[in-house]
């Protein structure tokens, strides 16, 4: 594979960007072409669930020449052939000589699909039916606790991709809560968030599950085996384990050796990326939460669009789609960051789970061949609700000096239609202006009528003027469902492997998270040590601040 600037579509993109793409304006474009919108959105209808998604992404710094090229670009990189490679079991994480298989995870159809030449359905169909009895048997308080009480609260002990998925999940799909289960997220090492997790539950009713996919991470161990202390003050005995700890992990050995009985362990394997891995039993916490039949739901939604990825023409593909674009403002534009701005409360987490799902895929300069790339690779994932957004950061977006495309989300129904909808339409208004007044702006023409008499007022108009030109894209769902969000999730999960693939990286290992966890394993002891001797071992800033904090401790 060459690197993504030697391909002929990239060099017609820079050409086409140099010659006239970067004088644009969409504006202009607008005015030209009445039927941009029908040009430039797409949408998508489960088949499985009620997932309806339209994507407009009228609002780019695109012509069609542009949106054509782009679409050439995946093909000449190859993105359909990879995608095959990824569904059909080739071992594409080569760093790590592992498959890339969280599709089968949500594999609904149950058609086969291989690892190693072996079927991995029959074993993925097992754990679920286990994900199944065990959410059923807590719901309908079967399950119960070592005084014979049903359990009332779950507790995952995990952090990163065995905790972030859950914990955006629960959120978003809060309406669909069984009311007599409340679950609880434990992940920072930070001993606070256990002990304020720990007051407000109880040991005869709490169920833990300890959720990590090597089971050696510092963080979750730590935490669990804090949480395990706790529940044996009052528990007393450690037979109690059995029935207020499960875990999820790739490693028994490990599990067993943490005194957690294997028959309350979860499996899933290898070919599960952390960042991948919520459609795994490490959504445990999700199916007791909303019941299994909405988990299922969760999964077919994504099983849909993981069927729309496989089988869309690119040009209609919408995770192919959000890619390219993604990689236009990215490499020509300069773009260093790109905003997911959800307008809907429930998805309030959903920024943050795509910070690990795309920075930790694509935040990588070494290309597949181990060469170092020429060209940016993945963007700084950042966002936060609407409106809140709007009170805080968009002041840059709209007059900052930097380019920051965007992802606006909302549901077209809202699950609180209070106020007779006023709020939602509230809502609403906000998103469809937002993404309106970032790409027309506003002229100086424009602030001068506005001003009327501007005597003393000139100093002010540059102030005023908006430069428009801003580029978004508009995903507007039917309504925040099992089977939306995992439709919505899977699509940018694909959206990551579509520019993972271009950029010629591995999105599926994650080596650059492994140095300072070694080097913190080094410091640990060093902090252990009561001896006053100051520590030299460190580059001076390293062994001042050490010495610091041992100088100030006590
Ligand atoms: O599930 P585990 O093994 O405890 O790992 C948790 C997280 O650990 C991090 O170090 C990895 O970068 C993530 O990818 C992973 O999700």
């Amino acid at each position: 594979m060459v690197l993504a600037n030697e391909l002929a579509a990239w060099h017609t993109l820079q050409r086409h960007y140099d010659s006239e793409a970067k004088q644009y304006i969409m504006r202009e474009l607008f005015i030209k072409d009445p039927t941009r919108f029908e040009t430039f959105s797409r949408q998508f209808k489960g088949s499985l669930t009620d997932a309806e998604i339209l994507l407009d992404f009228s609002k780019n710094v695109i012509t069609q020449d542009t949106f054509a090229t782009l679409i050439q670009l995946a093909k000449e990189a190859d993105v359909e052939g990879f995608r095959d490679k990824m569904f059909s079991g080739e071992h594409i994480n080569f760093t790590e000589d592992r498959a890339v298989l969280h599709v089968a995870l949500r594999n609904v159809s149950n058609t086969p699909i291989y690892d190693n030449g072996k079927d991995v359905m029959p074993e993925v169909n097992e754990v679920l039916d286990q994900i199944k009895n065990t959410a059923n048997a807590i719901g309908d308080g079967s399950w119960t606790g070592y005084t014979g009480k049903p359990i009332t609260d779950i507790v995952n002990i995990g952090i990163g991709g065995s905790d972030l998925g859950p914990v955006m999940v629960t959120e978003a799909l809060k309406p669909y809560a069984k009311p007599n289960i409340k679950t609880h997220f434990v992940s920072n090492i930070d001993g606070t968030h256990l002990a304020e997790t720990l007051k407000k539950v109880n040991p005869e009713t709490t169920l833990f599950i300890i959720a990590s996919k090597t089971f050696t991470t510092q963080e979750t161990i730590t935490n669990a085996t804090s949480a395990k202390a706790w529940f044996l003050e009052t528990a007393k005995n450690e037979s109690h384990v059995a029935k207020h700890f499960v875990a999820i992990s790739t490693n028994s050995d490990a599990v067993t050796k943490f005194g957690i009985d294997p028959a309350n362990m979860f499996r899933f394997w290898d070919w599960v990326g952390g960042r991948y891995s919520l459609w795994s039993a490490i959504g445990l916490s999700i199916a007791i939460y909303i019941g299994f039949d909405n988990y299922h739901q969760l999964l077919s939604g994504a099983h849909d669009m993981d069927n729309h990825f496989r089988n869309a023409p690119l040009e209609q593909n919408l995770p192919v789609i959000l890619g390219v674009l993604g990689v236009w403002y990215n490499n020509f534009f300069g773009a260093q960051t790109h905003a997911i701005l959800p307008y809907d409360q429930y998805l309030h987490r959903f920024p943050a789970y795509f910070q690990q799902g795309d920075m930790e895929s694509n935040g990588k300069y070494v290309t597949r061949e181990g060469t170092t790339v020429t060209y940016q690779t993945g963007p700084i994932i950042w966002g936060e609700p609407g409106t809140n957004g709007q009170h805080a950061f968009y002041q840059l977006l709209h007059q900052g000096t930097k380019i920051v495309p965007a992802d606006f989300i909302a549901p077209i129904q809202t699950h609180n239609s209070i106020g007779n909808g006023k709020h939602h339409e509230i809502l609403l208004s906000n998103f469809f202006a937002q993404t309106e007044a970032l790409m027309l702006g506003k002229s100086k023409e424009e602030v001068i009528s506005e001003l009327g008499d501007i005597s003393d007022k000139e100093h002010i108009v540059p102030h005023k003027i908006f430069l428009g030109n801003r580029p978004t894209n508009s995903i507007l769902v039917q309504k925040i469902t099992p089977g939306t969000l995992g439709a919505l999730i899977a699509m940018y999960e694909h959206k990551i492997f579509v520019q993972g693939i271009i950029w010629n990286i591995n999105s599926f290992d994650q080596w650059g998270v492994e140095l300072g966890k070694v080097l913190a394993k080094k410091i640990l002891p060093e902090l252990q040590n009561q001896d006053v001797t100051p520590v030299s071992s460190h580059d001076a800033s390293t062994n001042g601040l050490v010495n610091y904090y041992k100088a100030k401790r006590n």
